[in-house]
């Protein structure tokens, strides 16, 4: 029998450990790649406050290293990638830190991260992605899932819910009718059933799921950085609001940045100058 912390899916990179002090996550670079693993297989990847402050640690580390284009979030083992908030630690307000014992929700600010990180992010499924986790993979910008994935919210059951993406981004994947009923009757549904929703990119066969993940990793990273990461903001400015085009807005500021345009401006200033413009064609 396998136990919850054992792994049969086939290491498709020559991973470097960076995990430094984390206790509740693993966290490896390979190729350009990032791979944060939550590592809590005895509780199928709950998620505690440190669990979720140490995943945006790893994702802030990938954001910022220019050597990294696409990340990878998984949970440890084949039995689950994630199955939310850690009840055992739910307080009366939030999740309890043990460190401190404030209550939190601070995973919704790690799907913001997710979505705001200007670099891919790839939910590699195995197992149940369940309550917060199967919110946590909706976040990611692709789900590459095993044959054994299970997805499903919990929330009604288990007096919680997350009327934030966990709706309404859930809504514009799978559309308003299956949502509510994925949020309503809090069933399971296997990795087909998922694909047909459009909840998933692809499912493989668990041995091969990091292969594939990392294959669909390496395609990327032969693609245009600028263009992967306007187009990221792109897809989130449609459904994000004020936010989403603040992030749009943000990289079109970036690449005007970019322009001896932009740095006439930035150079009369600092030489005492009135800027010339007149050489910048105006574009029909
Ligand atoms: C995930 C399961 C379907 C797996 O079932 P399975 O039969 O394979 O395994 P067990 O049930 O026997 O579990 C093994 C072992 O793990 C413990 N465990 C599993 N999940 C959790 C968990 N979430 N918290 C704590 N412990 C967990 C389980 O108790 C067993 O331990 P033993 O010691 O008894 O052996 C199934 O486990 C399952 O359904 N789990 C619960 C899923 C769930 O309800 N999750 C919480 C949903 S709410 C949430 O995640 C959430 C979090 C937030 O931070 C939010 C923030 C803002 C808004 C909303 C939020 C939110 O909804």
């Amino acid at each position: 029998m396998t136990t919850a912390a054992e792994s049969s899916i086939q290491p498709a990179a020559d991973w470097q450990d960076h995990s430094g002090d984390y206790q509740d996550i693993l966290y490896h670079k390979a190729e350009g790649i990032a791979k944060i693993t939550i590592n809590r297989p005895e509780v199928r990847n709950a998620f505690r406050p440190r669990t979720v402050m140490e995943m945006q640690r790893a994702l802030a580390d990938a954001r910022f290293d220019a050597d990294i284009g696409v990340v990878i979030l998984t949970g440890q083992g084949d039995l689950a990638f994630c199955s939310g908030g850690d009840q055992r630690v739910r307080g009366d307000s939030g999740y309890k830190d043990d460190d401190t014992g404030m209550h939190h929700l601070n995973v919704l600010d790690l799907q913001r991260q997710i979505r705001s990180c200007p670099k891919p992010v790839i939910a590699m499924v195995a197992g149940y992605a369940i309550g917060g986790g199967h919110v946590l993979h909706l976040i990611c910008d692709l789900t590459i899932a095993a044959e054994n994935a299970r997805f499903g919210q919990t929330g009604p059951k288990v007096g919680s819910f997350d009327g934030g993406f966990g709706a309404s981004y859930m809504a514009s994947v799978v559309g308003q009718k299956k949502a509510r009923e994925i949020w309503f009757l809090c069933r399971q549904y296997d990795a087909a059933q998922a694909l047909d929703m459009g909840l998933v990119n692809t499912v493989v066969p668990l041995e091969r799921l990091e292969q594939e993940t990392v294959e669909w990793c390496r395609l990327i990273l032969e693609h245009s950085p600028v263009a992967l990461r306007m187009l990221k903001s792109a897809f989130n400015a449609g459904v994000d609001g004020q936010a989403g085009i603040q992030e749009l807005a943000g990289n079109a500021t970036m690449l005007f940045y970019m322009t001896e345009e932009g740095q006439e401006g930035r150079n009369a200033y600092l030489e005492k100058r009135k800027p010339d413009f007149t050489r910048f064609r105006r574009q029909p």
